[in-house]
């Protein structure tokens, strides 16, 4: 029954009329949403990106927005800290060398027990507080990833990196079922060789190979800085864009974890994924900034670009 007459408690408040900049946020969020409806978008959420609790809840809402908005997220996580933390607690030494954890088989457990019993499950659970959306998988399952062990030369000398490899081959059927079921997989970079012996796999070079097996409309990578310096430590001038032929001639000059970060950008792109960029990670809802504007947030990998440069926005103000 509609009531009539005087409002006991008070005259009835008018109400606040629905703010028009809401619509036109979600309007100018069509272009993106045409392009990427339907396409594959390999997320790499580093582990320095995860520090904050709210930080991570974030990111769970943005990948089920994009699930929800028809695209095709793929999550594949890393978590380098989380490692180095659990190594310390159990006192067992780990050191980087270009950018990758030396492993030792005691060291590989923990790589193992960290990313795919730790990282892995707490990000699928994040994800499923908006649905049955996230499957967590690792390069052990279905054959997803075939390692190959790998060296690296720092300062022109080779170094025994250990249980590390590449990623030898990509056996997708396994992300391709979930995709098709409409899940949300979720990957831990850690995948087995061709006689079953597990290594780690740093999570970018994992993500980048990913990206091309699905053939992936972008490859993004969240990370902790606003993007790739140009010379870091030197001038704070940011890449916003850069052709992968010009990336390469980079490589060799770049520094600890921007190595195989920047690598994987430049593996995906050559690879055939149309874009990849490196976005900051420490920027609640970092995937919906990077996705819905016009220039990207971070450094943005693509085919003929000339190389632009920007400084740093202002603390505390958006894009
Ligand atoms: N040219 C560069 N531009 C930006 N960051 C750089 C550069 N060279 C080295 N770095 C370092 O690389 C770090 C990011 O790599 P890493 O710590 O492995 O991140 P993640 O855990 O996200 O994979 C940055 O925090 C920065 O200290
Ligand atoms: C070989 C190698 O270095 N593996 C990485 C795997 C995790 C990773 O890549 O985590 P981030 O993305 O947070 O750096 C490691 O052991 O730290």
């Amino acid at each position: 029954m509609i009531e009539t007459g005087t409002n006991p408690s008070g005259p009835t408040p008018h109400p606040s009329r629905p703010d028009p900049a809401k619509a036109r946020t979600l309007a100018a969020a069509l272009p993106w949403l045409k392009r990427y409806h339907g396409q594959t978008v390999v997320v790499k959420y580093g582990g320095n990106a995860m520090t904050d609790d709210s930080l991570k809840v974030a990111f769970a809402e943005d990948i089920a927005f994009l699930r929800f908005a028809g695209f095709k997220p793929v999550v594949v996580h890393g978590g380098g800290p989380q490692i180095s933390s659990m190594l310390d607690r159990l006192g067992i030494r780990s050191e980087f060398r270009g950018g990758l954890r030396v492993t030792t088989p005691e060291a590989m457990d923990v790589v193992r027990m960290v990313l795919v019993g730790q990282v892995q499950r707490e990000l699928v659970g994040l994800i499923n507080q908006h649905g049955a959306l996230a499957v967590g998988l690792s390069g052990e399952d279905a054959g997803l990833f075939t390692a190959e062990r790998t060296n690296t030369v720092v300062d022109g000398e080779e170094v025994d990196l250990g249980l590390v490899g590449e990623v030898a081959e990509v056996r997708p059927e396994a992300v391709l079922d979930l995709i098709e079921a409409g899940r949300v997989p979720v990957v831990s970079s850690v995948a087995p060789d061709a006689h079953g012996l597990v290594h780690n796999v740093n999570a970018d070079t994992a993500a980048a190979a990913l990206a091309v097996a699905l053939g992936a409309e972008k490859l993004m990578v969240l990370t902790d800085v606003e993007g790739l310096y140009r010379d870091y430590g030197n001038s704070d001038d940011l890449i916003q864009e850069i052709s992968p032929e010009a990336l390469g001639e980079m490589l060799p000059s770049l520094d600890a974890g921007m190595i195989p970060k920047m690598r994987a950008c430049y593996e995906a792109v050559v690879g055939g994924v149309p874009r990849a960029t490196v976005v900051d990670g420490r920027e609640p809802h970092a995937v919906l900034l990077e996705i819905f504007t016009d220039e990207g947030v971070g450094t943005q990998v693509l085919p003929g670009a000339a190389t632009k440069l920007r400084k740093p926005y202002p603390k505390g103000d958006q894009p």
